[in-house]
């Protein structure tokens, strides 16, 4: 299937993705019973998940929806900046919502930022996971999937703002 200028194949189908979504929610609703934990979303990526991921979780929860520029440059490690009202997080059970953590610099810099607002607890929550390319040691506390090293697309994620729309996921084609 070719997106943009590049061709990718069929990877993870939606069935494989529901799947892991539901254990995902479960495991959090037990972990977090008796407690109002707010799901903060990192968009843009992350919208797809966490609109499936809330929807399996039966307990109370709040949302809140961060956005990270991502400054590119010439190099490949993008830094990047966050988006939110300040003091938001403060004393509140949070749980980072992302679509994939792959080097860790994405979420080395939420958790910094997140850090420095004082919630009462955090943890990370993401669908996919690519341990291989991962450059960090915070721990991923809740992982959907995990994947080798190569570029992915579908439910969320996109390639130059192609396929968040895809049901499924797909993985670029190398040979
Ligand atoms: O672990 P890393 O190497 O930092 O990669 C993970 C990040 O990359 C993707 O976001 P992206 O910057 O592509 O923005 P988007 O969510 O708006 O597509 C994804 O949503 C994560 O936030
Ligand atoms: N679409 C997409 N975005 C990413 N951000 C970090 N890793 C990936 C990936 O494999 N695919």
């Amino acid at each position: 299937m070719k997106i943009g200028d590049l061709e990718f194949k069929p990877f993870i189908s939606r069935d494989e993705i529901s799947k892991s979504v539901k254990a995902l929610a479960a495991r959090l609703e037990q972990d977090y019973t008796g407690k109002t934990p707010t799901f903060l979303v990192i968009l843009n990526g992350a919208f797809m998940f966490a609109s499936d991921l809330v929807k399996n979780y039966k307990g109370d929860c709040k949302l809140s929806f961060m956005r990270l520029a991502s400054y590119q440059g010439t190099h490949t490690t993008g830094k990047v900046k966050a988006y939110l009202e300040a003091e938001q997080l403060k004393n509140k059970d949070i749980i980072i919502v992302e679509d994939i953590v792959d080097t860790g610099n994405s979420i080395e810099y939420l958790i910094k930022h997140l850090q420095a607002q004082n919630p009462k607890s955090y943890r990370i929550v993401s669908l996919f996971h690519k341990p291989d390319a991962y450059k960090k040691t915070y721990p991923i506390d809740y992982i959907g999937i995990n994947i080798p090293d190569k570029f992915i697309l579908g439910y969320g994620l996109d390639y130059d703002g192609l396929g968040r729309n895809l049901p499924d996921v797909y993985q670029l084609k190398t040979s």
